[in-house]
């Protein structure tokens, strides 16, 4: 009989780690000082807009956003749209809808801009609030523009290529990659819609000048915000393995034909690269000589740890849980 994941580490009595060390983590350093630029400049195009709409990913629905969106951009209708909801555990979808609620964020949409679900939802919601606003100068004109927002690497491009798929049946307008700063060229302006006219601007992922939280940075480094080599793919793994044990997500035990979950990220990393084959021989000089030892390449392991997440092969995950349980990163700042 093959023990589930979860019983197998009932039976060995696994405890898990009850919070990740963060401290003499220097989270400024993981964040590119330089996008304040794009930022300057998506204001200075605002007079052409009629509405903003602000693309998140939906595995940190709570935490990550920029809050200089909200303070400078925060005077137009605006859509929040937490893409990669294929990724993401949205079991509690509905306490997530309250708590943005609560922040002022009353127009959200989940969507999956690869498969386009529910992506045909935009236009109607964004027709809607541009139609019960004020347009000022913009009245007169009869076509809409919107502008594409949000942090790094969250399915901007993606929206964008997935809007003129349903909406004008045409391929890919937008560049789409799989590292964070794809889009470089600020503002290119691209038709979304006949009817309504519908033209938006894309701009590039623009993350916060300051993290509020080490915590919120391993997130935001998770999901594929920020270079993995300005974190370290090792610390991101770790924090990945402390996330999944936590919230009881077995699914790389199985994954990775290990025999039962473990907390200790170097032993499970071990395991990862001789799975793979990820190992070397190297000399190590000892008393009585030069011995060979199998090495595991532990960068390699940690590396195939993310990306196996990313893809979504070892589950969906809810990675703003605790907030949702009401408890914030224990390094908040107040
Ligand atoms: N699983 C999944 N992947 C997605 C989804 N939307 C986008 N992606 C992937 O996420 C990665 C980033 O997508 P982009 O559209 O380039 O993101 P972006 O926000 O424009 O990125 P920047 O240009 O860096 O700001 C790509 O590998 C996409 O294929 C989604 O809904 N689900």
């Amino acid at each position: 009989m093959r023990l589930s994941p979860r019983v197998l580490c009932r039976a060995v009595g696994a405890t898990w780690r009850e919070s990740f060390p963060l401290h003499g983590r220097d989270v400024a350093r993981w964040f590119p000082g330089h996008m304040a630029k794009g930022l300057k400049k998506m204001q200075s195009c605002l007079k052409l807009v009629d509405c903003i709409v602000e693309v998140h990913d939906a595995r940190i629905p709570l935490s990550g956003r920029n809050p200089l969106f909200q303070e400078t951009l925060g005077l137009k209708p605006h859509l929040l749209v937490l893409n990669k909801m294929d990724l993401a555990d949205l079991t509690e979808q509905q306490k997530i809808m309250q708590h943005l609620e609560g922040e002022g964020l009353k127009n959200v949409i989940f969507t999956n801009c690869v498969k386009d679900e529910n992506v045909k939802q935009v236009i109607p919601m964004v027709t809607e609030l541009i139609g019960s606003s004020c347009r000022y100068h913009r009245r007169e004109n009869l076509e809409y523009c919107i502008m594409v927002i949000g942090v790094p690497n969250v399915g901007k491009s993606s929206l964008i290529n997935s809007l003129r798929r349903q909406h004008l049946r045409k391929g890919k307008a937008a560049r789409v990659g799989g590292e964070p700063g794809i889009t470089r060229a600020v503002m290119s302006r691209i038709q979304v819609s006949e009817r309504p006219l519908m033209f938006l601007l894309d701009t590039p992922g623009v993350l916060a000048p300051r993290i509020d939280s080490v915590e919120t940075g391993l997130k935001l480094a998770l999901c594929g915000t920020v270079l993995d080599h300005l974190v370290g793919e090792e610390t991101m793994a770790d924090y990945l393995l402390y996330t999944l044990n936590r919230h009881q997500l077995f699914a790389y035990v199985q994954h990775y034909g290990l025999g039962a979950a473990c907390d200790d990220i170097e032993r499970v990393l071990k395991c990862v690269a001789v799975k793979l084959g990820k190992t070397q021989k190297v000399k190590v000089l000892t008393g009585t000589g030069d011995v060979n030892v199998i090495q595991p390449n532990y960068p390699e392991a940690a590396r195939d740890f993310l990306r196996t997440f990313r893809r979504g092969q070892l589950g969906p995950v809810m990675l703003d849980l605790d907030v949702l349980q009401g408890r914030p990163p224990a390094d908040a700042d107040p």
